[in-house]
Formats: C-alpha cells, sequence, structure tokens
C-alpha cells in the first residue's frame, strides 16, 4: 500500500485552480521531494492530505485512509511541520513538545527531541516567543517527530535555517527514513531536496508537471552541459549544422564565441572536431553544468510554453 495516493485530486478557490487534477503516489520508505514555485499548489495538496481543507474533486488516501473520512486514523501517523505554523509565545520549547507528546499519548522524551533537533538545555527553557525564526523551525520539527510518525509530511522546512540547521534537516530526514518513516519534503528550492530525495514531483500553477529522479529530470531537460568555444576564425559551418550533430541543441554565435547546450558531457569532444574539421581553430573552450535550479526553471518555462501554444 502506498503512504500517499491522490487520483484527480482538484481544489478550486473561486476562479483560482489552486490544484488541477494531481495524480501521485508516494511509496512507504521513500524520501519525495515536492517542488514549485510560490503559489504552485504545493501547500493546498499537503491541507488536503490531512483533511484541513477538502478537495473540490478528486480524492486523496494516506496509508489506504481516504482523508474525508478516516482523517483521525491519518493524523496518528502523520508528522508535519507546517508552512505557517503557530506557536505560544509564552510557553517555553520544552513546554511545546511535552503538549504534542502528552497529546498524542505518546512516550517520547522531549529533552532527547530538543538534542536531535539542536536546541540545547538553556534554549529549552525560553519563551518560543524569544526564539529566532531558525530556532522556532527546529522546534517545530523535533514537535513532528514525536511518536515516530510513519510519515513525515515537511512544508517548506528550510525557511530560516542556516547552514548547520540545513545540515541538521537532512540528517533528521534520513534517520526516519532509516526507521522506516516515508518523508514527503516540499519546497521551492531544488537543491534543498536534492541531497536527500529518491524522486521528486514538480507542481506548476496547481498541476503535477514531472514526477522523476532527479537524474531522469536531467535527461528529459537535456541542458545538463553547456560548452562555451572561442575560435580564431568563422568555420564553414552553420547553427543548425552544429545542431544537426547527436545530443547538441541551443546554438549561439556572438563574433568567436559560440555556446551550445550538450544533453551529454562527452559531445564536447565531437563538436570540437567538427569546427576545426570545418577549418577553423578552437583557440578555448570551457564546459559548466547547468545547476538544479537552471533545470527546475527550464522545466517550469517549458510547460508554461506548452501551455501558450495549446
Ligand atoms: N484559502 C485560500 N483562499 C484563496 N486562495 C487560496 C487559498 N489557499 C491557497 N490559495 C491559492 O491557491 C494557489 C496555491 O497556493 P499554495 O499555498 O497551495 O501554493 P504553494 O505552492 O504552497 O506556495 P508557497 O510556496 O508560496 O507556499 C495560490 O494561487 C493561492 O493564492
Amino acid at each position: 500500500m502506498a503512504a500517499i495516493e491522490t487520483d484527480a485530486l482538484t481544489r478550486r478557490y473561486g476562479e483560482v485552480v489552486a490544484v488541477d487534477s494531481v495524480d501521485l503516489t508516494v511509496e512507504q520508505g521513500e524520501v519525495f521531494g515536492f517542488l514549485g514555485p510560490n503559489g504552485a499548489g504545493k501547500s493546498t495538496v499537503i491541507n488536503m492530505l490531512l483533511d484541513y481543507t477538502p478537495p473540490s474533486s478528486g480524492e486523496a488516501r494516506v496509508f489506504g485512509h481516504p482523508t474525508r473520512t478516516e482523517a483521525v486514523d491519518i493524523r496518528e501517523r502523520v508528522g508535519v511541520l507546517p508552512d505557517g505554523y503557530q506557536l505560544y509565545d509564552r510557553l517555553s520549547g520544552r513546554r511545546h513538545l511535552e503538549f504534542v507528546v502528552q497529546a498524542r499519548g505518546a512516550d517520547d522524551d522531549p529533552d532527547e527531541i530538543l538534542d536531535r533537533v539542536g536546541l540545547d538545555p538553556e534554549d529549552a527553557e525560553r519563551n518560543a516567543g524569544d526564539y529566532s525564526k531558525g530556532m522556532a523551525q527546529r522546534l517545530v520539527l523535533g514537535m513532528a517527530l514525536v511518536d515516530d510518525p510513519d510519515l513525515l509530511i515537511l512544508d517548506e522546512p528550510s525557511t530560516g535555517l542556516d547552514p548547520n540547521g540545513i545540515r541538521l534537516m537532512r540528517d533528521v530526514i534520513r534517520q526516519e527514513v532509516n526507521r522506516g518513516a516515508t518523508v514527503f519534503f516540499s519546497s521551492h528550492i531544488l537543491g534543498q531536496v536534492e541531497a536527500v530525495c529518491d524522486r521528486v514531483g514538480i507542481m506548476n500553477e496547481g498541476r503535477l508537471i514531472e514526477v522523476a529522479s532527479l537524474d531522469e529530470i536531467r535527461d528529459t531537460v537535456g541542458v545538463g552541459t553547456t560548452l562555451h568555444v572561442t575560435v580564431d576564425s568563422q568555420p564553414d559551418l552553420t547553427i543548425s549544422d552544429l545542431e544537426a550533430m547527436d545530443d547538441v541543441s541551443n546554438v549561439r554565435a556572438d563574433g568567436p564565441e559560440l555556446t551550445m547546450s550538450l544533453s551529454d558531457s562527452t559531445a564536447k569532444a565531437r563538436v570540437i572536431s567538427r569546427i576545426e574539421d570545418a577549418g577553423a581553430t578552437v583557440t578555448d573552450f570551457e564546459t559548466t553544468e547547468s545547476s538544479l535550479e537552471e533545470l527546475f526553471a527550464a522545466l517550469i518555462d517549458e510547460d508554461e510554453t506548452a501551455e501558450v501554444s495549446a
């Protein structure tokens, strides 16, 4: 049985289709990155999984429980770090954890959890109202870990965290998965899910436009490597000749500089030979790997272009 399953899950707010017919399956034990720009519909999907918001149509199940009728069973098995959480300013960090432990009927030791999320005993005694954004984020992560949830839902968990906090978050995710939990990690920053996620789903304007491993996404977008070449003279070649080569696309010429996208970095040697065979000498060349953020932007762009031409 899948951890999360949605069938044509849709949520409208008036004219806005916040979530548009999303079919998604997340297997148990997976770390799934749920990506998309602001307003893509990620939080709305999460709210429907927990039945905080009802779907306009379609349905979702968590561990086989339909969200509309068995939300209580779902919430017992899920730990959530929500996007816009609220802490009680006048309660200490430890009290927050004690409340969650009690409410869930769990037997966790609050101090152990505080230690796991990097809040020291002194911080634990301070009122949450005096916490920095990063400390508050650590505390809410700790609250999500209470009672060893089978599914951990993290909505933009890295907000406000410094590099140490981000590393700690990754460690916690790995520990949770090793324990057997499933992690659903929503973010608008691809780089933050890269290190921990098995697969990612990309949302744009309410639609799930891609579900794949990061390697598959690199292949799909085909802009893995950019090659910049400087030539000493004009080769007897057109841009179309270069674009006709395998693994070469998006060729641009600017004086003695040629730039192109390579979907396979080994195409570099073929391109250089082709230019030199056409009568020019390559005086310099450089390759740069596209960052995942660029791949992400390219996918969103592709989706929006497809929509315009549809
Ligand atoms: N309660 C609401 N009432 C009206 N519109 C809403 C409501 N909640 C969300 N929306 C709209 O639905 C769309 C999706 O919002 P959602 O918060 O799910 O996006 P998101 O991907 O989580 O974005 P972010 O990364 O900014 O949190 C947006 O256009 C938003 O304005």
